[in-house]
């Protein structure tokens, strides 16, 4: 495959020198823009990062750009996938999100579709072509900085399946069980049980895919105050908003290491865009990429 004097790697937003490679608008009408201003090779590779339903739109013209240009071939990247949490219809009159979203993808018809940690897998299911990154980097890196003494915790029947399969990764870390229920008419959290015994001197560390408001984990570090743990970590792959890391701190949470899969976070501790990407297939001809 020649890759010569095209480019083959397209990022959305667009960052730093690759500005170049696209022109992004908003017209007074609210209407998107995409334009494509350097020769698209004909395997392509699209790093799409969600920041809102109108990135979406950008995603599909740029989709079609490229298609114009003679991508024949284009493989996107989507480490946060939206309305993956809306994966089954809660209250009569909700839209399934998800399948609304996984359908405008597969729509596209792109060469194979790459998630980091998505929320279930019932957006795997959904779309065409999915491919899944796990979170093992992530969790990895915040272990490098723990210590001795952690248990895994996984805070709610949802996440049972990747957390104990996380664990088998790392070797066998013991892994806490809890469950929550959560008042789906206004998302409160009205109960969550851990299911163990005293956890003194040991560092707790919760793993899930998304903080969004926040409340499970909230609610989970109370109760796991009370099981006299010298620490409460968690570790998420996707945060929804910068104003909830000070909830959690509040709440007894001691870290949260996340990434900035979606919003841009202040701190150095989490894995940024670039560490998601690198952890994701590059396109065959991105060494030559001018
Ligand atoms: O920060 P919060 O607002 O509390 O939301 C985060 C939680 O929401 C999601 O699970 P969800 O509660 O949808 O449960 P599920 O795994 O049964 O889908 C996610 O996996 C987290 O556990």
């Amino acid at each position: 495959m020649s890759c010569n004097n095209v480019r083959s790697s397209y990022d959305l937003p667009a960052q730093g020198a690759a500005s170049d490679a696209l022109k992004l608008f908003q017209f007074g009408s609210g209407e998107q823009h995409v334009q494509v201003l350097q020769q698209s090779a004909a395997r392509v590779q699209i790093r799409y990062r969600y920041t809102g339903d109108a990135s979406i739109m950008q995603l599909l013209l740029l989709t079609d750009a490229l298609k114009r240009q003679g991508a024949s071939e284009i493989d996107l990247l989507i480490p946060y996938f939206p309305g993956a949490r809306q994966d089954r219809v809660c209250n009569d009159g909700e839209a399934l999100s998800v399948k609304v979203y996984a359908d405008l993808i597969n729509q596209q018809r792109y060469r194979q579709v790459t998630l980091f940690d998505p929320h279930s897998d019932v957006v795997v299911a959904l779309l065409d072509r999915a491919q899944v990154v796990k979170n093992y980097a992530l969790i990895e890196r915040v272990l490098s900085q723990l210590g001795n003494d952690v248990v895994l915790v996984s805070p709610d029947a949802g996440a049972n399946k990747k957390v104990f399969a996380l664990a088998t990764h790392l070797g066998g870390l013991p892994v806490i069980r809890a469950d929550k229920i959560r008042d789906v008419r206004n998302g409160a959290i009205v109960d969550t049980e851990v299911f163990c015994g005293d956890l003194s001197g040991k560092t707790a560390l919760i793993v899930d895919d998304i903080c969004a408001g926040g409340r499970t984990f909230i609610e989970l570090a109370k109760k796991l105050k009370q099981k006299n743990c010298a620490r409460i970590v968690l570790a998420v792959s996707h945060f929804e908003g910068t104003a909830n890391l000070q909830l959690l701190a509040n709440s007894g949470i001691d870290a949260v290491y996340t990434t900035n899969s979606i919003n841009d976070l202040s701190s150095d501790d989490f894995l940024t865009i670039q560490d998601i990407w690198s952890l994701m297939p590059t396109n065959p001809c991105e060494g030559e990429q001018k």
